[in-house]
C-alpha cells in the first residue's frame, strides 16, 4: 500500500492547497485539480490551414477584410434596383455579370442585369429575382425581364461582410480547430496559422500478465487490449506518442522506466498497475520520483485512478481494467490533454433522457458512469438503456455502448422511466456506432 508523499517532495511550483492525501476526491473535485494543476506547453509553430484539423490555434485571427468582399447574388436571376421595380415589373435588361469579374459599373437607373450566383452586384441594384421566377422577353427593344410581384426589398442579395465583418475577431488563441473554423480562415486568405507544438505523449502498459497481440497467450495471461485503445484514441489527438511497451511487476524496472520517459514527455500515461496490489507499482513509482496530486476517485469506474507530476512531466495513470482505463481517459485524460496543449475545454454536454432501466438500489457516495444504449421507443422517442451487466472488464459493453450514463453520487436508485443525464461519446469526440448487425 502506498504511502501519502512526504510534503517536502512537493515541485515548488506546486499550490498546497490542492493536496488530497487522506481522502477520495468526487468527479468534479478531480476535473478542478487537473484543470488547475495542468500547464499549457511551450511552443508554436505554423502549419498550412487545410493541414491545422485538430490543432490548437496559438494566435488570434482577425479578420483583414470582409467576407464576402463585395456584395453578390445569392442566385441566377436578374439584378435591380427595387425602386425601379416598384414602379415597373417589365425592366430592359442592360448588361450581364458573371461571377468572378471585377465589381461592374453603376447599373444604369431602370434596367435589371443579369446576373449570376456569387457575382458581384453592380452599383445601384439592391434586390435580385431567381431566374425560375421571371421571364425574359425579346423586344423590338431588346431583351425585357418580367419579375412577379411580391419580392422584398435585398432580396436575394448577399451583404459584404455579412458573414465576416473586417477587423473583427474570428477566432481566438486556445479555440481546437475544427473544419469549419479552417474554412473560416481560409475565407480570410490565411495560408499558414500559428498552432500550439504537438504533445510528446509516452504511453506504457504495465503487468507481468499483459502481452501484446500477435504473439501466443499461456493461461494466466492477458492481451494488451489498452494499449491498442489508448494508441487509437492518440490516433484522433495532436500528439507524438512513443510506446514504452509494457512494464513487468517490479519496482526498479517500473521507477527506471518511467524516470527516463518523463525527462523526455510532457505526459506519461500508464494503463494498470494503480491498485493497491503487491504487484501494483506505478504508484510509489511516481511518488518516489515526483508527486501524485490525486489518486483514488469517488467514481465507478475509475476509481484508482491516479494524476501526477514527474518534474515537468504529467503523470496520468488509468487503472487496468478496460473500461475503466477508457472512462478514466475520457474523463480526465481529455481535459489533461486539452489544458496541455493549450486549448480550451468544456465539460461534456450532457443530455437528459428517460431510463429504459431499472436499479432498484444502489451504493451511495459515489458517481457511477454506466454504459447507455440509446433505443428509439414505440412513439419515436429516445430513451436510453444500459449495458445489461456492469464488469469493468468487459470491452462487449463498451462496444455495444453509445456514450455513458452518469448517475450521481447521492441517488439510492434509478426507476424506469425517470431522467438520467446521458454523454454520447461523441461528445469526447469518439466516432458514432456504426457497428455491422448483419
Ligand atoms: N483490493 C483492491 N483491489 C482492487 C481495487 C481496490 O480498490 N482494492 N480496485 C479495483 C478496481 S476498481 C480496478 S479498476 C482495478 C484496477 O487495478 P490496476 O489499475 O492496478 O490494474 P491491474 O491490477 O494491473 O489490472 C486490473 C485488470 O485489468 C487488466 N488489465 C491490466 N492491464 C491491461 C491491459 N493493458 N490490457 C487489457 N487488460 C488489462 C488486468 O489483467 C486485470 O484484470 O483494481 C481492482 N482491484
Ligand atoms: O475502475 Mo474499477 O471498477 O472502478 O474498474
Amino acid at each position: 500500500m502506498s504511502q501519502p508523499p512526504d510534503p517536502t517532495a512537493v515541485p515548488t511550483a506546486v499550490d498546497d492547497c490542492f493536496r488530497h492525501d487522506d481522502r477520495v476526491l468526487t468527479h468534479e473535485e478531480a476535473v478542478a485539480l487537473i484543470l488547475a494543476r495542468v500547464p499549457a506547453v511551450a511552443g508554436t509553430e505554423r502549419v498550412p490551414v487545410e493541414a491545422a484539423v485538430g490543432r490548437v490555434l496559438a494566435e488570434d485571427i482577425h479578420a483583414p477584410r470582409d467576407v464576402p468582399l463585395t456584395d453578390t447574388s445569392a442566385v441566377d436571376g436578374w439584378a435591380f434596383a427595387h425602386a425601379d421595380y416598384a414602379a415597373s415589373n417589365r425592366l430592359p435588361v442592360s448588361r450581364r455579370i458573371m461571377a468572378g469579374r471585377a465589381a461592374p459599373d453603376a447599373l444604369a437607373t431602370g434596367t435589371a442585369a443579369r446576373i449570376f450566383t456569387g457575382a458581384a452586384m453592380p452599383e445601384g441594384a439592391d434586390t435580385v429575382a431567381m431566374q425560375e421566377d421571371c421571364r425574359a422577353e425579346e423586344t423590338a427593344d431588346g431583351l425585357v425581364v418580367v419579375v412577379p410581384p411580391g419580392l422584398r426589398p435585398g432580396a436575394n442579395r448577399r451583404r459584404a461582410g455579412e458573414d465576416l465583418v473586417a477587423g473583427a475577431l474570428v477566432a481566438r488563441a486556445g479555440t481546437g480547430l475544427r473544419p469549419q473554423d479552417l474554412a473560416a480562415i481560409g475565407s480570410l486568405g490565411l495560408a499558414e496559422i500559428s498552432v500550439t507544438r504537438r504533445l510528446r505523449v509516452a504511453l506504457c502498459s504495465t503487468g507481468d500478465e499483459i502481452v501484446r497481440p500477435g504473439g501466443p497467450i499461456r493461461p494466466g495471461e492477458v492481451y494488451d487490449s489498452n494499449h491498442v485503445l489508448l494508441a487509437s484514441l492518440f490516433s484522433r489527438i495532436d500528439a507524438d506518442v512513443d510506446d514504452l511497451g509494457i512494464l513487468p511487476d517490479d519496482a526498479g524496472s517500473v521507477r527506471a522506466a518511467l524516470a527516463t520517459a518523463a525527462a523526455s514527455h510532457d505526459l506519461v500515461l500508464t494503463s494498470g498497475g494503480t491498485s493497491r496490489g503487491e504487484g501494483d507499482h506505478v504508484a510509489d513509482a511516481v511518488d518516489a520520483l515526483g508527486h501524485r496530486h490525486l489518486w483514488h476517485l469517488a467514481v465507478k469506474p475509475g476509481r484508482p485512478l491516479s494524476f501526477g507530476q514527474i518534474g515537468d512531466c504529467l503523470f496520468l495513470g488509468l487503472p487496468g481494467n478496460p473500461v475503466a482505463a477508457l472512462v478514466g481517459f475520457l474523463l480526465y485524460g481529455q481535459p489533461l490533454l486539452a489544458r496541455l496543449s493549450g486549448r480550451a475545454w468544456r465539460p461534456p454536454v450532457r443530455y437528459p433522457l428517460p431510463a429504459a432501466f431499472a436499479i432498484p438500489s444502489r451504493k451511495t457516495g459515489r458517481r457511477e458512469f454506466l454504459r447507455g444504449i440509446l433505443i428509439t421507443r414505440p412513439d419515436g422517442s429516445l430513451a436510453v438503456d444500459k449495458y445489461a451487466r456492469d464488469g469493468s472488464g468487459l470491452i462487449t459493453g463498451l462496444r455495444a455502448a453509445d456514450g455513458l450514463v452518469e448517475i450521481p453520487e447521492q441517488a439510492t436508485s434509478v426507476v424506469e422511466g425517470a431522467t438520467v443525464a446521458f454523454i454520447p461519446f461523441t461528445e469526447f469526440g469518439l466516432p458514432p456506432r456504426q457497428t455491422a448487425t448483419d
